[in-house]
């Protein structure tokens, strides 16, 4: 894993949208992993302001995101898909067929990860995948325990996560208890991994990231295997453990 720290969140989002602007420059077609959370948003606020400054283009760019609710049609204030909609893809020339997310709503969701996954490796894997960090070590929404050889699955959220991300529900018994998400394995395959960690509520998991073992008790940590992983990090959260 390279390290790179950055002063403050707003650097950390200017040097993850230099690193993805580049390679959308040098293949316009590039397949790119999507993460949700608030980690990724100045990312995509970057990169909405190149597009329409006309310095970058979606056209040909393909997009998977890791991860989407059970139960949460793509209407919800809540879903993944309202957010994507939301703070990226409605700014961008993105051409919409291009853009896939898990279908949380679907009647078999068994079907669903198994068309999710084909849908990914038709299109080759992705190029680059941009993550988010869970306080609990998960990575898209694998939580601690899954294995490292899943692809798409279905998944129990752990009581943490859904406390976590309570703060965009009315209160946490709205927050799903089960999510859809983009395998370890799969994640493990893309050409490159921008892991984006960003707040003090990150400290301790960043540490266990780069000082721990790897164990499938905390799944990001399998990134230290990963050939070609960035690690994009602000100094809210290494304060934390260098102080
Ligand atoms: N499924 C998402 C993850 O992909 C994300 O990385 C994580 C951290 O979110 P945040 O960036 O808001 O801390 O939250 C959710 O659980």
């Amino acid at each position: 894993m390279k390290i790179i720290e950055s002063k403050n969140y707003l650097k950390m989002s200017h040097t993850a949208c230099q690193i993805l602007a580049e390679q959308i420059g040098q293949n316009p077609k590039i397949k790119l992993g999507l993460a949700t959370g608030s980690t990724p948003i100045g990312l995509y606020n970057r990169l909405i302001h190149l597009n329409k400054k006309k310095e970058i283009s979606f056209q040909k760019v393909t997009t998977f995101n890791l991860d989407e609710y059970v139960g949460l049609p793509a209407t919800h204030p809540n879903s993944y898909h309202y957010f994507m909609r939301e703070n990226f893809f409605q700014h961008i020339d993105i051409n919409e067929a291009n853009t896939h997310i898990p279908n949380g709503m679907a009647y078999d969701l068994e079907k669903e990860c198994i068309r999710y996954q084909q849908v990914i490796e038709t299109a080759g894997g992705m190029d680059i995948q941009v993550l988010g960090l869970g306080e609990n070590g998960h990575i898209g929404f694998n939580e601690p325990g899954t294995s490292f050889s899943e692809e798409t699955h279905i998944i129990s959220l752990e009581k943490s996560t859904r406390e976590a991300n309570a703060r965009f529900f009315d209160n946490i018994d709205q927050v799903p208890k089960k999510a859809i998400t983009v395998g370890i394995n799969t994640i493990m395959q893309s050409k490159q991994v921008i892991l984006l960690i960003s707040g003090e509520t990150k400290a301790e998991a960043y540490n266990r990231l780069v000082n721990g073992g790897i164990t499938e008790t905390f799944p990001a940590s399998i990134l230290q295997k990963h050939k070609n992983c960035i690690v994009l990090v602000d100094q809210e959260t290494t304060f934390q453990i260098t102080n």
